[in-house]
């Protein structure tokens, strides 16, 4: 089976630079001691390959380096260490209103959007009824976007992202600021995304809705890769039933 990504020692680090009072900078300062930065390791050493075909649930706890390792393979963040290959056409839907610009409507917006996931204009003309349509938002498509809802600028961008035709779709959370019936129609499409043979890894923690929509689980606990399996298993482990 050909390999949509292959993620070969991935190690990611952040700088943190507390916050502290003025008098605690002059302080420091006084006494010749520059600001303190610490750094975080968020990934340590992530070793996986995913094949073309593949759903797959990232699955962590808070701070685990779940969407850390999304934008690593959606090349947002780059690897301090390690090195990620991509396959195909990618099309993330990571945080909410990114690749958005505010002050510009609904209908510019998904000229930008799709512009941005590798789209022609041709194409997106072609497809923006249909975007549109999914999307449910008809009536607010020519008001700027500053003021749209989240979950909005949800339908919006999961309805490009959906119509762009990726190889590789990534999804965090995001669904979460859907209303129900929105979310039932994007698990659909999600469905119909993998019956057509598309990669898909998504992180949520819906953790039933997942284990049951993927058929490969994979855990991270403190930005390592702890379990890589059978969703449901992998559940029942975080859940501590195992
Ligand atoms: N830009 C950043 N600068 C500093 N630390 C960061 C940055 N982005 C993430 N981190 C840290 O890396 C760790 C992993 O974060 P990440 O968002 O990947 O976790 P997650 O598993 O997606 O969590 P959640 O379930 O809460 O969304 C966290 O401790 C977070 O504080």
């Amino acid at each position: 089976m050909a390999e949509s990504v292959v993620i070969q020692g991935v190690t990611k680090r952040f700088r943190i630079k507390h916050v502290r009072s003025l008098k605690e900078i002059a302080a420091r300062a006084m006494r010749g001691r520059p600001d303190q930065v610490d750094e975080f390791v968020a990934l340590t050493d992530v070793n996986l390959t995913i094949n073309e075909g593949e759903t797959v649930a990232l699955l962590g706890f808070n701070g685990s380096g779940k969407s850390t390792l999304l934008k690593c393979i959606s090349g947002v963040l780059t690897p301090d260490d390690g090195r990620i290959g991509v396959r195909g056409k990618v099309a993330g839907l990571i945080e909410v209103g990114a690749g958005f610009h505010p002050d510009l409507t609904g209908r510019e917006n998904v000229y930008l959007n799709g512009a941005i996931l590798g789209m022609t204009e041709e194409q997106i003309a072609e497809r923006f009824d249909d975007i549109v349509a999914f999307s449910e938002i008809e009536d607010f498509i020519d008001t700027e976007v500053k003021f749209y809802s989240s979950g909005m600028f949800l339908r919006l961008a999961f309805a490009v992202a959906v119509h762009t035709d990726p190889d590789l779709f990534l999804v965090d959370e995001i669904l979460a600021v859907g209303d129900e019936p929105f979310q039932r129609k994007c698990i659909a499409r999600i469905r119909e995304l993998r019956a057509e043979g598309r990669t898909l890894v998504i992180v949520s923690h819906d953790l039933n809705m997942v284990a049951d929509l993927c058929d490969r689980g994979i855990l991270l606990e403190h930005g390592k890769v702890v379990m890589d399996g059978e969703p449901h298993a992998v559940v029942r482990r975080m859940r501590g039933e195992d």
